[in-house]
This record gives structure tokens, C-alpha cells and sequence, in this order.
């Protein structure tokens, strides 16, 4: 493959995925695709099927229907251990186990699906803790965290695997105004200085709307829009899903609540 093509190639290509749990679809013909470099937002009502499709995505869940390609591999049947080391990671709450973990072993932990070396993997996290402005808490168990520090540690431990597309659940729930703002900066690095494709979901809309080059809009399992964020904060079909019928747009055809 020429280089020019492997640049056009997109980082992910979703292809009619389907999941449905019992008699409920949670995703249904879900398809779009992800150009390498960019930051995605994915939005929608509660239940509308953004976890299940980040799930599926990382191969927790398996779909019914569809396929998965990562930078041009079919992932769809692959272990979540596969597509770790393939580049695909998502921030996932520091579980039980890491808990009693110090800040910079459960870096390490995550970078070892990089490299044996137990040096190389003390170089890798101490790098991206200092990255983070960590450095300081490293050797912190990681329940004796704020909320906050505790929300940098998980992206610490996602960025040590190296991933090339990184999914960030809902990263920016509970924090401050200033800590939504470190956070922007932070993700703006990572995209912009270290070239790592991001699909966030979010329901902190203002973030989505700030940062996205597109917006893929899931309501009931299906999507029913996608676009930049100007496309999508003025479309009908968004406007009614968040609001109901009965929505206003503003005198500046602004997607936000009444009230
Ligand atoms: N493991 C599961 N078993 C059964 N039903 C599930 C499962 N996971 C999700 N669902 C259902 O699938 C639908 C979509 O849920 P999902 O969590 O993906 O939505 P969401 O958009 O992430 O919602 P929220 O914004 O509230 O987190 C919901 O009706 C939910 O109850």
C-alpha cells in the first residue's frame, strides 16, 4: 500500500453494527468512519447505545451484525488483548485491583503490552505522568487520589498502552470548570502533538461542541446524524431528540436546552 493511501485510510471504519441485548436493539445499522488524526464526539439521550457501541468497539461486547475495521484491519473477531496491542484503548475506570496499586505500577501494568522490559515500562509511565503533571503522586496508592488526580491516572494508564485511537467515556463528568479545562489542554496535546485519533462521549455538550472535528448524533440505537458540530447543533432531527417536538431554536439557531 502506498504511503498516501495508508494516510487517506481512515483509523476506523464502523459497518453496519448491530447489538441487541434480548428483544432491545442497542445498536442498529450503525455505521461511519473516523479519520485518522481527528477528535469525534459521540452524543446522545440516555440509552441511546453509546456505551454499548464504545463495548463493542473494544470487543467486550461481540456484535450480531456488522464489522470493525482499525486502520484498515478487520478487528471485528478479535480479543480485547488483540486490539490493545493493534493501538485501540479507552480510559476505563481504575477497578478494585489497581486500587492498592501505586500510580506509577498501574502505568506499568498498561505498558507492558509494549514492551518485557521492566525499565522500558518505568520510562514509559514516568514519561506520561510527568506529561499529565503526575510526576509528584507516582508513587501514591492510587485510592489516596482526588477525583481528579484519579481521572489522570486512568488516562495515564490508557496512554501507556500506546494507543493510536483512544476512547474516552465520559472523562469530563464531575469535574470543575478549571479541570475541564486542564483536560481540553490535555487532549488537545495528544491529538495535535502525538497524532492520537479521539472518540469521545460526553454529555458535557459544550466540550463536544468545542472540540470535535464531527459529531455522530445515536438516538434509540440508530444514528441520526453526523456532521460538524455546527451541522449537528442546528439539525432538526438532533433538536427533537434532545428536546422533543416541542423544542425552540434560538435567534442564533443554537442547540441547547430551554430554560
Ligand atoms: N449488558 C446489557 N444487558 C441488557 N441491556 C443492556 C446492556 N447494556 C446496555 N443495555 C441496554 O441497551 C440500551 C443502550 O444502553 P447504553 O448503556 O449503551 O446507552 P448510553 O447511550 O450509553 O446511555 P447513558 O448515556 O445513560 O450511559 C439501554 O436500553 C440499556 O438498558
Amino acid at each position: 500500500m502506498s504511503i498516501n493511501m495508508a494516510k487517506s485510510q481512515p483509523m476506523l471504519e464502523v459497518v453496519g453494527l448491530g447489538k441487541t441485548f434480548g428483544g432491545l436493539a442497542a445498536n442498529a445499522d450503525v455505521s461511519f468512519s473516523v479519520a485518522r488524526g481527528s477528535i469525534s464526539g459521540l452524543i446522545g439521550p440516555n440509552g441511546a447505545g453509546k456505551s454499548t457501541l464504545f463495548k463493542t468497539i473494544l470487543g467486550v461486547h461481540r456484535p450480531d451484525t456488522g464489522r470493525i475495521m482499525l486502520d484498515g484491519q478487520d478487528i471485528t473477531q478479535a480479543s480485547q488483548q488483540s486490539r490493545c496491542r493493534s493501538g485501540l484503548c479507552c480510559t476505563f475506570q481504575i477497578s478494585e485491583s489497581f486500587t492498592e496499586m501505586d500510580v506509577r505500577e498501574s502505568a506499568m501494568v498498561a505498558a507492558y503490552c509494549r514492551t518485557s522490559r521492566r525499565s522500558e515500562a518505568r520510562s514509559i509511565a514516568d514519561a506520561i505522568l510527568t506529561d499529565l503533571g503526575l510526576a509528584a503522586r507516582a508513587g501514591r496508592r492510587n485510592s489516596e487520589l482526588n477525583a481528579f488526580e484519579r481521572k489522570k491516572a486512568e488516562l495515564a494508564t490508557a496512554l501507556a498502552t500506546r494507543p493510536k485511537l483512544l476512547l474516552l467515556d465520559e472523562l469530563f463528568a464531575g469535574c470543575s470548570l478549571g479541570e475541564i479545562s486542564e483536560l481540553i489542554d490535555i487532549l488537545g496535546r495528544l491529538n495535535q502533538r502525538d497524532g492520537i485519533t479521539l472518540i469521545i462521549v460526553e454529555h458535557v455538550l459544550h466540550v463536544i461542541m468545542s472540540m470535535s472535528d464531527q459529531v455522530i448524533v445515536l438516538e434509540s440505537g440508530r444514528i441520526i446524524e453526523t456532521g460538524t458540530p455546527e451541522q449537528v447543533s442546528t439539525s432538526p432531527a438532533v433538536l427533537k431528540a434532545y428536546l422533543g417536538e416541542d423544542y425552540n431554536v434560538d435567534e442564533h439557531q443554537q442547540f441547547r436546552r430551554p430554560g
